[in-house]
């Protein structure tokens, strides 16, 4: 199994690249990309670490090198918020950086797996779709937007709120990743009560987790370390599904349906990618007007990834 690090030298980078030293299965192959020139010494700090996944670092100039035989591309290159800012005010630098990377996904290894973490994640997996699309290599079943972190936070937050091991507590997050197109479904909670008070504030601190760290961390960047473990996360899971484990992950993949061309679902993983999109149940009256009232703000932000790419 070969996974690639895009953004490797990053915030995010850094700890997701920790996370799969030391959790790849053996004689998995890590491979950091960066255009900081501190990512040969990324990669070296790391393979002193004594697992049996190789780490290879690879600069500014090597991008297709490092993507040689990549079963797995995940992507946080790109900037991240500072307080006083919305993710989609980070599209005109971000935008440009995923195409680009995508294009020599799409040169390279066309058949990896794709995770992009890079922000505004509503739009640039649109954009990496457009992108493979224009290549005339895309297939929706390998293109995710990494949505992980949202279900890590909706976990914590309710099991801090009902006093429960968080391992125990399951929250489906469905929709997109900004603001109100991240949905919860509280109502689906196995084994736990919530007061309306209680679901509108919980619904409310989930969507704006993002800008709660955003604001802590005082203009020093967004979430790092939980998105490391997010993105880790995701990625076990699909280098299990690839083995042949069964497994579902929440991920904002193409679906079909009216909801929106992209829409975070429960999907089965498999040894090429989406397996299966499975429905993501009967909503309360809360969360279907919540569903009703972001589908417009939803489906804009994923026309301006088309349009970047088609109309550029
Ligand atoms: N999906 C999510 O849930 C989620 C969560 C947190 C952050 N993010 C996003 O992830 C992105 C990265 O955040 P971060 O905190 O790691 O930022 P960071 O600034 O710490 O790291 C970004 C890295 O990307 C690199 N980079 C820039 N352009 C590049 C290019 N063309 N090719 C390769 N590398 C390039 C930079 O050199 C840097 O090392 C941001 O857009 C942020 O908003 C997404
Ligand atoms: O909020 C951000 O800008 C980063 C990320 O999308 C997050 O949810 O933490």
């Amino acid at each position: 199994m070969k996974v690639a690090v895009l953004g490797a030298a990053g915030g995010i980078g850094q700890a997701l690249s920790l996370l799969l030293k030391t959790q790849l299965p053996a004689g998995s192959e890590l491979s950091l990309y960066d255009v900081a020139p501190v990512v040969p010494g990324v990669a070296v700090d790391l393979s002193h670490i004594p697992t049996d996944v190789k780490v290879k670092g690879f600069g500014k100039d090597d991008l297709n090198t490092a993507l040689e035989g990549c079963d797995i591309v995940l992507i946080p290159a790109g900037v991240p918020r500072k307080p006083g800012m919305d993710r989609s005010d980070l599209f005109n630098i971000n935008a440009g950086i995923v195409r680009n990377l995508v294009d020599a996904i799409a040169d390279t290894c066309p058949k990896a797996c794709i995770g992009i973490i890079t922000n505004p994640v509503n739009t640039t997996v649109a954009i990496a779709a457009e992108a493979l699309k224009a290549k005339g290599v895309y297939d929706k079943t390998k293109l995710f937007g990494v949505t992980t972190l949202d279900v890590i936070r909706a976990e914590t937050f309710v099991a801090d709120l009902k006093g429960l091991n968080p391992a125990n507590v399951h929250v489906p997050v469905i929709g997109g990743h900004s603001g109100t197109t991240i949905l919860p479904l509280l109502s689906q909670v196995e084994g736990v009560e919530f007061s309306d008070e209680e679901v509108a504030s919980l619904t409310h601190r989930i969507q704006n987790a993002g800008t709660e760290v955003v604001e802590a961390k005082a203009g020093g960047g967004s979430a790092t370390l939980s998105m490391g473990q997010a993105a880790a996360r995701f990625c076990l899971s699909l280098v299990a599904a690839m083995r042949g484990e069964n497994v579902v992950e929440y991920t904002y993949v193409e679906i079909n349906s009216d909801d929106a061309r992209f829409f975070a679902h429960p999907v089965r993983l498999g040894p090429n990618g989406v397996e299966e999109i499975l429905p993501y149940g009967k909503l309360s009256a809360f969360e279907q007007k919540a569903k009703d009232d972001m589908l417009g703000g939803l489906r804009g932000d994923i026309q301006l990834g088309e349009d970047f790419v088609n109309k550029a």
